[in-house]
């Protein structure tokens, strides 16, 4: 699969598979392509040429919200929620692609939709129970921290009960703390809910406890796919990192 925008081509020909019910990394220096890749397979860009199967379907020029229908979900490097809406709200946004009925069911408020949105309301405080945001269920978004937010944002791509789960550096801005709960919820939902994930992510120790296999993009190619422990010993990464400014895109 390739994308270009004007004369630029962002992403070259790249290719790889992610095993249905496994966790996959993507990783490579920053600028490698690793975010336009995500917007291609969810939808938000067109790749120039190629072709993205989702569970055996074509979705080239699929819509973002068909893609949510399609059993796609996904979190974003900065989490996009309505700091004015409470944590709950803003999880049960994510519940949009499965719930019946269109604006008219919703305005009316049949009973129909009144028992949908219930079901909708107890799946999502279940989701923010179990990943340890129970408490702040009625908070204001804007009256917690990053780390936070980034939980909120796996709920609510969570209460859209995906098959295949996109995460954008889940982990950046979260503390050591942080990070290890999430390996943990990320493992156990993974589990539960028999999810295919991928994750883009530049924190190499949740990269090594996670992921199954990595593919390594430098440059808008595809450069190396193996496991966390050979992606870091390989010499072609390590360069393509070394070449880049000393900092978060660093390999641990
Ligand atoms: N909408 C766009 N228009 C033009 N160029 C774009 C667009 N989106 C991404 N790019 C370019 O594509 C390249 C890859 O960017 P991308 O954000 O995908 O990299 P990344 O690997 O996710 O980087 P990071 O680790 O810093 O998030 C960059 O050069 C970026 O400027």
């Amino acid at each position: 699969m390739s994308l270009r925008f004007g004369g630029i081509t962002v992403l070259d020909d790249v290719s790889f598979d992610a095993p249905r019910g496994g966790i996959l990394g993507l990783v490579g220096p920053n600028g490698a392509g690793k975010t336009s890749l995500f917007n291609c397979i969810s939808g938000h860009y067109q790749p120039a040429a190629g072709s993205i199967l989702v569970d055996g379907t074509e979705t080239v020029r699929t819509p973002a919200w068909r893609m949510a229908r399609l059993g796609l979900a996904r979190t974003f490097q900065h989490p996009a929620l309505r700091l004015d809406a409470t944590v709950l709200e803003n999880v049960l946004l994510g519940a949009h692609s499965w719930l019946p009925g269109g604006p008219v069911a919703w305005a009316l408020r049949l009973p129909t939709t009144r028992r949908h949105e219930r079901e909708a309301r107890a799946r999502a405080l279940e989701l923010v129970e179990r990943t340890g945001l129970g408490w702040a269920a009625h908070t204001r978004a804007d009256e917690l921290s990053h780390g936070l937010h980034k939980g909120v944002e796996l709920c609510r791509a969570l209460l859209a009960r995906p098959k295949l789960l996109l995460l954008d550096e889940p982990a950046a801005g979260l503390s050591h703390a942080e990070v290890e709960q999430l390996i943990g919820t990320v493992r156990a939902v993974r589990q539960e809910f028999d999810l295919t994930v991928v994750v883009v992510e530049h924190h190499m120790g949740l990269i090594s406890a996670l992921t199954d296999r990595v593919v390594v993009l430098d440059h808008g190619a595809k450069l190396m796919e193996g496991t966390a422990a050979q992606a870091q010993s390989d010499p072609r990464v390590v360069e393509a990192y070394l070449g880049k400014e000393v900092g978060a895109g660093e390999p641990a």
